[in-house]
Parts: structure tokens; C-alpha cells; sequence
């Protein structure tokens, strides 16, 4: 079913019919047909966060179908929406991370991706497809390990885990993340993500500009599945039940542009200033605004160790 599904909805000729696709901006339709429903928050005492809007003003929901499959409408700013989107493409892309272009690159070639792009070579750009941070993900091997570790940005630990907390999963840690970058013609074919040493911790996924039809299954190829729309903005949060289900996106569609149009002014703590001064500075801003007209950037946040584990391996004391 997951198969036959991601073919019908990638398909260009004939196009899909969408008026299967969920689509959270017609949330109380979803509500009356029974499709989704409402999650209260787990924590709403909290100190708002940098870059997401006041915890009373935020919907999630639950698909009825998939228990565990968490949808949060678009929490973040116009300005928080900017801040994570010169993140991604401008500082997540630099070296020691790790990205597509690693193995046809001298160091110097990919580490200033962004600021080569911008002095001219546009080429490049639709070239980055995916960079990895934290425990890097071995796309053959599967297998996270401790010699192929690197920093996780601290920015977004501190935002995952904010977003854990107040939806429940107090002990979330953020310890990698793939970072994928979709043009109008990318898909990402079904896959499980099961590489994770634990498989109970919760998996983050944000959306950045173009929305996408993400496509989700049961833990089966043959279990029905359920297509729906990630706008800008949107986190989807894959927990529990769902956690080990297949997915995909087969296809990006273009059309968004309003959900990072102009940043509104909130208060912005030191450590996040430098990075607000491009968002705000509307010629800074705009390289990374056009590539939104015509991408989609999807950051995925995963825990993959025990709750108080430090590290995979075992210290050997060899005495
Ligand atoms: O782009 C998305 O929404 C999903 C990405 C994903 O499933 C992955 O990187 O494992
Ligand atoms: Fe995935």
C-alpha cells in the first residue's frame, strides 16, 4: 500500500488528485470528519522561547489513525522561520558537519557552500542535498558510532528541547540530525528510521518553505497510508506507536511564500543576534528568501542514546 501510494502522489502525468491529503490549515474539517484531534499541551508555564510564538496560541493534534503521530501548526515567528532557515543553509552547511558534497570536494570547496553560491556559482546551489549533525548519520552502514560524532549546534538542542518539553517528552536530548535540502523535484523514498540505539525517544521533524505531501504508513510496506501537507513552519512529531512507521515525501509543491515574509519584533536574546541582524536586514535576507521560492528544508532531530547515557561505546578499563 505505502508503494502504490507514494507512486500515485509523485506522479506528474496525470497529476494527483489532493483532496485526500491532509491539510491541518482546514484543521476543523479534520476535526469533524474525525481524522484528527487535539492535544493539550504538556507544559504551558514555560518561558516563551526565541523564534516561537506564545505556548497559548498553539495547536496540536494527533492523527487518529497513527497514534503518536504529533502535528504542531506552524509555532514558529516570521523572524524565527528566518533564524532557522540562515541556520540551515548559511552555518549547519560548514565543516567538520558533514554533507553530500564532502566526497567531491576539496575541504576549502565546501566549507563556505553558501558564501561560494552567493559570489556566483548558483550551480552549486541546488547541488547540497542533506548535512548531518551531532552523531552523524552513515547512510551505508546505518550505524551511528562514537568516532563519527560531531558537535551538535547548540541552538537547536535548546529549541527541540523546549518544543520535547512542552509537548511531554521531558527527557528528550537532541544528539543528531539530518538536515535535507528539497528542490521542486526532489522526493525521499519510504524508509524507517531505526538506527537510533533508542527507538522510544520521540523524532522532530521542522519544515521550512515549500510545503511537501509527506507520505506515512504503519510499520508494514502493506499497511494503508496517509498522506498530508507540511507547510512552512510545521513540526511533525513521530512518537510512540509511530515511531518506526514507514515515510516519505513524494513530492514538493510550490506555491508558499507568505509564512517568512516580514519578521516582526520580539525580543532577542545576545546569543541569537547575530544570525537576527541578516534576518532583519532585508537585502541580507534576500538570497536566502529566493531559495525558499523554490526549496524546502526539512530538519530532523533525533535522541539516539538511553535517557543518561553519555556515550555508545562502553569505556574499556583495562587495568
Ligand atoms: O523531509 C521530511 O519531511 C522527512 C525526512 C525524513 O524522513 C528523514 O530524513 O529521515
Ligand atoms: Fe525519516
Amino acid at each position: 500500500m505505502f508503494k502504490k501510494s507514494f507512486k500515485y502522489y509523485k506522479s506528474r502525468k496525470p497529476p494527483p488528485n489532493l483532496t485526500q491529503v491532509l491539510d491541518f490549515l482546514k484543521s476543523e474539517d479534520l476535526l469533524c470528519d474525525n481524522k484528527i484531534k487535539k492535544v493539550p499541551l504538556r507544559m504551558t508555564n514555560l518561558d516563551p522561547f526565541f523564534g516561537l510564538k506564545p505556548l497559548d496560541t498553539w495547536e496540536v493534534y494527533e492523527i487518529v489513525a497513527m497514534p503518536g503521530l504529533l502535528f504542531v501548526k506552524n509555532p514558529f515567528t516570521n523572524l524565527g522561520q528566518r533564524y532557522w532557515t540562515v541556520r540551515c543553509l548559511r552555518d549547519y552547511t560548514k565543516r567538520p558537519n558533514k554533507s553530500n558534497l564532502d566526497p567531491f570536494n576539496k575541504p576549502e570547496d565546501t566549507k563556505n557552500w553558501w558564501d561560494i553560491c552567493q559570489n556566483g556559482n548558483k550551480l552549486l546551489l541546488d547541488k547540497m542535498r542533506w548535512v548531518t549533525l551531532g552523531y552523524h548519520h552513515n547512510w551505508d552502514t546505518k550505524v551511528y558510532t562514537e568516532n563519527n560524532r560531531g558537535q551538535f549546534p547548540t541552538d537547536l538542542k535548546h529549541m527541540t528541547e523546549f518544543l520535547a518539553k512542552v509537548l511531554g517528552f521531558e527527557q528528550f536530548s537532541a544528539q543528531a540530525a539530518i538536515v535535507n535540502f528539497y528542490h521542486l523535484n526532489s522526493t525521499l523514498s519510504g524508509h524507517t528510521d531505526h538506527s537510533e540505539r533508542n527507538l522510544n525517544a520521540p523524532l522532530f521533524s521542522l519544515s521550512f518553505g515549500q510545503k511537501a505531501i509527506f507520505l506515512i504508513g504503519g510499520q508494514q510496506l502493506e499497511d494503508q497510508a496517509i498522506p498530508l501537507f507540511l507547510h512552512s513552519g510545521d513540526i511533525l512529531v513521530m512518537s510512540k506507536d509511530s515511531r518506526l512507521n514507514y515515510h516519505g515525501v513524494p513530492k514538493i509543491l510550490q506555491g508558499d511564500v507568505s509564512e517568512w515574509s516580514s519578521p516582526e519584533s520580539e525580543s532577542v536574546p545576545n546569543e541569537y543576534d547575530d544570525v537576527v541582524k541578516v534576518c532583519k536586514d532585508n537585502s541580507a535576507w534576500k538570497p536566502f528568501g529566493d531559495y525558499l521560492k523554490h526549496s524546502r528544508i526539512n530538519v530532523n532531530v533525533r535522541q539516539v542514546l538511553f535517557d543518561g547515557e553519555i556515550q555508545l561505546s562502553e569505556e574499556i578499563n583495562v587495568f
